[in-house]
């Protein structure tokens, strides 16, 4: 046999390529730590996983800024937004505090990411290289604020906050049966 008749005729097929139909933006990044370039789990995912370069342990109701090991340089008219992730929200109670972190086009430091635990009862514990957080890089429009004594009408007009009906939501100073509470005394009054 010769040596290429046990070649297939194509070659084995590789990952599929990101389906991305949206603008391509170009983002500069610098490595500070021994952590693998942010990547989307899934191709068309919005965000790109960010892992910490730390072990961390959150007590209940701690919070901690951790770094990514990563710098940007992300162009003018864009900027970078730092999110949770969902599963550990829903799993651990852990969220990013400020979400979302707004990172700027002019920003050359660290990325970093506050996390806190809301969990009132039950600490957390990250190693270094567990994703914390995902990194959405969107286009922003420049906005020229333009001042005027009367704003155009609208369906909505000034209906907000609850305008279109809430969900039926018990509760009690000690938080509705079954739930966590929230994460800090000083938390309570924004639950409400
Ligand atoms: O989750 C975040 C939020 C911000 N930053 C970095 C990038 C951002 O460009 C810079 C400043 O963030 P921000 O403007 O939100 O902070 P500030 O408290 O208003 O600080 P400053 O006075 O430096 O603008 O900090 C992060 O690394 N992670």
């Amino acid at each position: 046999m010769h040596p290429a008749d046990d070649v297939p005729a194509t070659r084995p097929s590789s990952p599929p390529a990101d389906p991305w139909d949206g603008a391509v933006v170009d983002v500069l990044v610098r490595r500070l730590a021994d952590v693998p370039l942010p990547a989307r789990a899934r191709p068309g995912d919005a965000g790109l996983d960010l892992v910490c370069t730390e072990d961390v342990e959150l007590a209940p109701g701690e919070r901690a800024t951790v770094g990514t090991g990563l710098a940007l340089a992300l162009p003018v008219g864009t900027a970078a937004f730092v999110l949770p992730r969902s599963g550990l929200a829903a799993r651990h109670g852990v969220t990013v505090l400020n979400a979302p972190g707004t990172v700027d086009a002019g920003y050359r430091g660290e990325v970093r990411v506050t996390l806190l635990n809301t969990s009132t009862t039950t600490p957390v514990r990250l190693s270094a290289g567990d994703r914390v957080a995902q990194l959405v890089v969107m286009e922003l429009p420049a906005v020229h604020l333009v001042e005027v004594d009367r704003l155009p009408g609208s369906g909505r007009g000034e209906g907000g906050f609850g305008s279109t009906g809430t969900a039926a939501v018990t509760t009690s100073p000690a938080g509705p049966a079954g739930s966590a509470g929230p994460a800090h005394p000083d938390l309570g009054g924004l639950l409400q």
